[in-house]
């Protein structure tokens, strides 16, 4: 039976961090400044947007929230960043995704200053990810190595295959595995034979989007189970992974709520510190 890799407990350790930190860049007259800008009305995402904001209170983060009508322009939204690129006291900017069908969130994230590109996302700072010269990680993929590390699991040489591409958790997973000297394969929707690949995986992460597509007969015997899924199904979450019957096969695995998801709050706070620290010239 599997252990369990318990993020919630992690992120509170790495709170306690992190505010050891606020306190001292404090006293040298530094305070971590953040913005969110999240346009239209997703519940979901109104609901990650305050635990953003209340994480950050209880750190001693100043934050300001943006919260924008669903019918705001993309011309608008980029004016908004232009402003806070231009402020000297806010030290990092997001852009909380998705926002409506009619914004290219790539024109956004783009148009971010990626010295206070805290989400990691923009062409610049992707590109130090996969060159390993990054000073700023993507929050969800940073927290999963975390917990990894936490739990005192290698990465060295071990076979990795992450389920979904996406630009915010598949493809900053794989770079920062592949760092880690991991060997990795990033499934998608095209993939054959899915099944074959990831019963060879001794480190498997499913981050689609789709309730249980992870079932045990695709999971090797004693693998490690990282499910980045938040699906709400009849009122309750559950991820990608068939936790109750995975768990049997697993050597360790992320329940959901309570593991990945909570780190992601917490990584997102690291790179808010970290940013900062840069941008006073602090390494
Ligand atoms: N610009 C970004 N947008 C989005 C990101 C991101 O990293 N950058 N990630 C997700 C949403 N997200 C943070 O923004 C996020 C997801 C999940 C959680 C979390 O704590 N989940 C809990 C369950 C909470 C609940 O829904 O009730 C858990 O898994 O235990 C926090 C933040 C998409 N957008």
């Amino acid at each position: 039976m599997a252990e369990i890799l318990d993020g919630k407990a992690l992120a509170n350790t790495l709170s306690e961090e992190i505010k050891e930190k606020v306190k001292a860049m404090s006293s040298n007259g530094i305070k971590p400044h953040f913005c969110v800008i999240n346009i239209g009305d997703d519940p979901a995402s109104k609901v990650y947007v305050r635990a953003k904001k209340r994480r950050a209170e209880k750190l001693g983060i100043d934050q300001e929230i943006f919260q924008l009508p669903a019918e705001t322009t993309e011309e608008e939204a980029l004016a908004l960043i232009q402003k806070l690129n231009n402020d000297p006291q806010i030290n990092g900017v997001m852009v909380q995704l998705p926002v409506p069908n009619h914004i290219n969130s790539d024109h956004l994230i783009e148009a971010i200053n990626p010295e206070k590109d805290v989400d990691a996302l923009t062409a610049a700072n992707v590109g130090r990810l996969w060159q390993g010269t990054h000073f700023v990680k993507p929050a969800t993929a940073c927290g999963i190595i975390d917990l990894l590390d936490h739990y005192q699991i290698s990465l060295d040489g071990k076979r990795a295959v992450i389920i979904g591409r996406s630009n915010i958790v598949g493809k900053p997973l794989a770079a920062l595995l592949l760092e880690r000297n991991a060997t990795v394969t990033l499934a998608h929707s095209h993939t054959k034979n899915l099944t074959e690949l990831t019963k060879q995986a001794d480190i498997l992460v499913a981050a689609v989007g789709k309730a249980k597509l992870v079932t045990a007969d695709m999971v090797k015997e004693g693998a490690v189970v990282i499910d980045v899924g938040i699906n709400r199904i009849d009122g309750h979450l559950v991820g990608d992974v068939d936790f109750d019957n995975v768990k049997k096969r697993a050597s360790y695995i992320t329940p959901v709520p309570g593991g990945v998801g909570p780190l992601t709050v917490e990584s997102l706070m690291q790179q808010v510190v970290a940013l900062t620290r840069r941008q006073n010239g602090k390494s």
